[in-house]
């Protein structure tokens, strides 16, 4: 089952991918993207190997950004990959039928490529501008969301990019199956009670 909550890990100074993860899932989360970016696959792998005790501990999925060779090795449920990543049917080829493959989309096209590629979710963004990404996508808005959702998407999608909790209930209304964040989350003075927040948005106990 996809999650309607896929919490995203980021590089920061003052805190590890561990940490975060610890945070996150003590409030709640059940769906980890471990997102490490300019670092070996060396590297990668020693905090995916840390994170994915975190993960087990709280009986939550992993989902390794960008590297497939880690996500394998690591053990970990799946991958997400963009644009100008592993092609996703490359990634099924290397990780078998059971792996959770996920991918990055802007338009509809996107997403029908996706579909034809058997992934099993689609990240669907940005839904705003984000400091978190480079290189980032032209923006949706609201409008964006309800024109390509509008016509049905046969695979879970995920509405990412600059999300708040404000948003939620309204981006959850242009049909989506959940939301993927970061920053909300991370870098906030109260990770637990933020991504606690987001969750209870989700569940309808709050605006
Ligand atoms: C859930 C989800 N959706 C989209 C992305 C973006 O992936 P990508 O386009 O490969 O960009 P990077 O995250 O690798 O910078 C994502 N990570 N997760
Ligand atoms: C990885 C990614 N892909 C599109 S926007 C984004 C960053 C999402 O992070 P935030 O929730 O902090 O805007
Ligand atoms: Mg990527």
């Amino acid at each position: 089952m996809i999650s309607k909550l896929h919490y995203i890990t980021q590089d920061l100074a003052h805190k590890t991918h561990a940490e975060q993860t610890e945070a996150a899932c003590a409030g709640g989360v059940d769906w980890v993207q471990l997102r490490v970016k300019n670092q070996t696959d060396e590297r990668v792998l020693e905090i995916a190997l840390e994170v994915k005790r975190i993960c087990d501990a709280h009986g939550a999925t992993l989902i390794i950004n960008d590297r497939v060779r880690v996500a394998k090795e690591v053990g970990a449920h799946g991958v997400h990959l963009g644009k100008t990543d592993m092609p996703s049917k490359e990634a099924r080829r290397v990780l078998g039928a059971g792996f959770i493959i996920g991918g990055t989309a802007n338009t509809l096209d996107d997403i029908r490529a996706l579909e034809q590629a058997g992934v099993d979710y689609i990240g669907l963004g940005p839904f705003r501008f984000t400091e978190t990404k480079k290189n980032l996508s032209p923006v949706l808005g609201l409008e964006g969301y309800r024109n390509i959702l509008g016509g049905g998407v046969s695979v879970p999608v995920v509405a990412i990019g600059g999300i708040k909790h404000g948003d939620i209930t309204a981006v959850m209304e242009a049909g989506p199956h959940g939301v993927a964040l970061s920053s909300l989350i991370n870098l906030a003075e109260n990770p637990s009670a933020s991504a606690k927040k987001v969750l209870d948005i989700l569940a309808g106990k709050t605006a």
